[in-house]
């Protein structure tokens, strides 16, 4: 990827807290314009890597450059990043338009020419912007942190766990933000424990375990390359469909016809060619094909297999335990 077109690009990021390592060696790239979505089980590093991003904290070794600058070692927000991670820091006491103004003041900004009625409507807040932030729910000061970031127009969005506290049509502005902060231009990155949001939102994910990047890509590549994944398939004729199945290559049967719900969908482990292969001969033979779709996601399938081998392979190190082995 060319370097000038990246949002983030890390290179052996670890940092330590006391004895425990809660990254270790950590390379990430994200291009401008994307959407990368952080997953990983509790304490794999993803707030610690978040905090690094919005210069919260600084990394014990390794480079990080943000936006084409190399992140120095104060704490200070990079240029043209914004976002938060535990909660946006709001003044409960103030309204949600104060809160924004007084943001806007502090940042040196023309408060009536800072957008503010225009991010507010974008995060759905309008009919409660006159409303003090102390009786706002989880979702609402959610939306009303990425409020507070879109107002000094980032180029870089770092978000944790942004989803949390959604509610259907909180989670439909946020998604639509991002979405077109992203066309626009702007690298956002985001952790959650959503695997439907991160599948609905990003374009390329990151799974962390235990402070390290067990896989770091295009959503696309972890159907197509890395392992077989369980599919329902409903047609017009079950029992067809079954024989072809079992007569294709790759194809694994799991259940269905006659097990699968109302005896008419099938149930089939396989890799994504196996899969391809097989929607060819069910239309080849006439039959129509009404559903096809994995029963976990593809990326709660990746998720699950790595951060599990993960841990039984490599138990977090503790500081000491990363120096005996010399790292
Ligand atoms: N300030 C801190 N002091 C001590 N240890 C910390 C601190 N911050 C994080 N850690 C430790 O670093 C590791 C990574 O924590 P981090 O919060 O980054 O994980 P996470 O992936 O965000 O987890 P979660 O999904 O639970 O939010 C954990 O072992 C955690 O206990």
């Amino acid at each position: 990827m060319d370097d000038s077109l990246l949002a983030v690009r890390a290179r052996g990021i670890t940092k330590c807290f006391g004895d425990v390592v809660a990254l270790d060696g950590i390379d990430l790239d994200v291009a401008q314009g994307r959407i990368h979505g952080l997953v990983g089980p509790n304490g794999a590093g993803k707030t610690t890597l978040l905090g690094l991003l919005l210069g919260l904290a600084v990394a014990d070794t390794g480079r990080l450059e943000i936006l084409g600058a190399p992140v120095g070692r104060t704490f200070t927000a990079p240029d043209g990043v914004a976002g938060f991670v535990d909660g946006p820091g709001l003044y409960p006491s103030l309204t949600a338009r104060q809160n924004l103004t007084a943001l806007a003041a502090l940042r040196g900004q023309d408060t009536r020419t800072a957008g503010i009625d225009d991010v507010l409507d974008q995060v759905g807040l309008t009919d409660v912007a006159d409303d003090r932030v102390r009786g706002f729910s989880l979702g609402m000061r959610q939306r009303l942190g990425l409020a507070a970031a879109l107002l000094t127009r980032p180029r870089l969005l770092v978000l944790d766990e942004p989803s949390n506290g959604l509610d259907p049509a909180g989670k439909k502005h946020v998604h639509g933000v991002l979405s077109r902060l992203a066309t626009q231009g702007t690298g956002v990155v985001l952790s959650s424990h959503r695997m439907d949001d991160l599948e609905a939102l990003c374009s390329e994910v990151t799974i962390l375990a235990t402070g390290r990047v067990v896989f770091s890509g295009p959503l696309g590549k972890l159907a197509a390359e890395n392992r077989e994944l369980d599919y329902r398939l409903v047609t017009s004729d079950p029992q067809a469909a079954r024989r072809l199945a079992a007569e294709t290559p790759g194809i694994h049967m799991v259940g269905g016809a006659g097990g699968g719900q109302r005896g008419e969908a099938l149930v089939v482990r396989a890799l994504v060619p196996a899969v391809d292969e097989l929607v060819a001969r069910l239309v080849r033979s006439g039959l129509a094909l009404r559903e096809l779709a994995p029963v976990t996601s593809p990326l709660e399938a990746a998720f699950l297999a790595l951060t599990e081998q993960d841990a039984a392979a490599r138990p977090q190190q503790t500081r000491a335990q990363q120096q005996a082995a010399g790292r």
